[in-house]
């Protein structure tokens, strides 16, 4: 098409502390083109997206936020970005986030998880199809409620994003009177903590830190026999599928780790959706991942896919190009961004109302943001039964309700529902 040419920035970590643009890049291109082809969208206009590694670092994120801002002429019909697509660390977000607000730049990240950024003072363009940690604990509440647990402890690393979600949980609990009797923090050896939940006689613990934590508190754990059939612990569902029996960073064995974590809940943020009706690209979820599978294998053909960063994150990748495209069609029918100048407030309002109004079905479900620039998802929550995770429910904290999977509806008649009863004396 000779279409004019209207430019995004884009921020994808091909390396650093979480790499997710490895994946999310060739996803974003995905719906780039997608969104070339259709006729409906943006007609007369070429999205174009200059695209930038941040490593992952916020130094170089808001490096090359200038860059883009000062330097970059696009030689099209406007040398300015409308929006930014990504970053994807929260520590970038946080950086480049709050600075973009000084150029009425609206920020949609696809990969930020940290409850921070929910700040709409200091973030105030800023979105997310990525959402953040705090939206596992409504499903955490909903269990407690579920089965009466009213003693609970939080075991927490000293880390941003854990402690203001473990802030988060108490103020649900508070209003759901669920007691939070306890809570733990711990830098690096969690050993003192847990000796403490144990003269405290905790039997439900949320655990908030990261995967190499993971495995020291469960060997620590183990070692202080304070596991088993007793004992409730919630942890993050994102962690690699076998994080428990990677023993080289711990001095318990690959038996020991598998009996101190067997029985665990842990909950996820679904990413991509199960259902199999077509998304607003035309594809299904499943038809998505086919094809970015291929080319995926194409660009890390020594990569197993689920190593390559991001992968998970990908689907939040697409549909965020697709919101930010959509919202940038409705502002079409609404003034000339042609004319778009980092100056011009009021041309920002109109496209802040735009992105507001996002309402459609991507691959990775409903797409829709709340007041805080939040996307709302569903939670899935998960066993590990035998050293296997089993998928037991998937909570809609926007309707509050849960949907037991395949026969997981508790009847007083498994194994793990003594798991359930027996700790519910607390
Ligand atoms: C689920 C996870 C791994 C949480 O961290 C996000 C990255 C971040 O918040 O910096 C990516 N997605």
């Amino acid at each position: 098409k000779s279409d004019k040419t209207l430019w995004i920035g884009g921020m994808f970590p091909q390396t650093g502390e979480w790499a997710g643009g490895e994946a999310a890049f060739p996803a974003a291109i995905k719906a780039l083109n997608q969104i070339n082809q259709r006729e409906d969208i943006l007609s007369g206009y070429y999205l174009n997206l200059s695209a930038y590694d941040t490593r992952c670092s916020p130094g170089l994120g808001t490096t090359i936020l200038y860059e883009l801002l000062y330097n970059k002429t696009f030689g099209s019909v406007n040398s300015s970005i409308l929006m930014l697509l990504g970053p994807a660390c929260s520590p970038v977000s946080t950086a480049v986030g709050e600075a973009a607000k000084m150029w009425n730049l609206i920020v949609l990240s696809y990969g930020s998880s940290s409850p921070a950024l929910s700040n709409r003072d200091r973030f105030r363009t800023f979105f997310r199809t990525h959402p953040p940690a705090t939206l596992h604990n409504p499903t955490r509440i909903k269990f407690f409620d579920l089965f009466g647990w009213k003693r609970i402890a939080i075991l927490i690393q000293t880390e941003e994003v854990w402690q203001s979600t473990a802030e988060h949980l108490e103020t649900l609990a508070r209003a759901h009177n669920v007691h939070i009797a306890v809570r733990q923090l711990f830098d690096n050896d969690p050993s003192h903590a847990i000796s403490n939940l144990k003269k405290d006689d905790i039997r439900i613990i949320v655990g908030l830190f990261y995967e190499e934590k993971a495995r020291k508190v469960f060997c620590k754990a183990y070692q202080q026999n304070y596991y088993g059939e007793s004992y409730v612990w919630w942890l993050i569902g994102w962690y690699a599928d076998n994080w428990f029996m990677k023993v080289h960073d711990v001095e318990c064995t690959t038996e020991e780790m598998s009996r101190a974590v067997e029985g665990h809940f842990t909950t996820e943020i679904q990413m991509l959706t199960d259902a199999t009706t077509k998304s607003i690209s035309g594809l299904t979820a499943q038809e998505f991942i086919t094809d970015l599978n291929s080319t995926l294998k194409h660009l890390f053909p020594t990569k197993p896919i689920e190593s390559v960063g991001g992968y998970v994150e990908a689907p939040l990748a697409y549909d965020a190009t697709w919101a930010l495209a959509l919202a940038l069609n409705r502002s079409l029918e609404r003034t000339n961004l042609e004319e778009w100048t980092y100056g011009n407030k009021d041309m920002k309002e109109i496209m802040m109302e735009d992105m507001e109004k996002t309402d459609f079905f991507g691959v990775s479900g409903s797409v829709k943001f709340d007041k805080l620039g939040n996307r709302m998802s569903k939670v899935v929550v998960e066993q590990l039964r035998n050293g296997l995770y089993h998928r037991l429910a998937r909570f809609d904290a926007e309707k509050g309700s849960i949907e037991w999977l395949s026969g997981e509806e508790p009847d007083g008649s498994r194994c793990w529902n003594y798991r359930y009863n027996h700790s519910s004396n607390n």
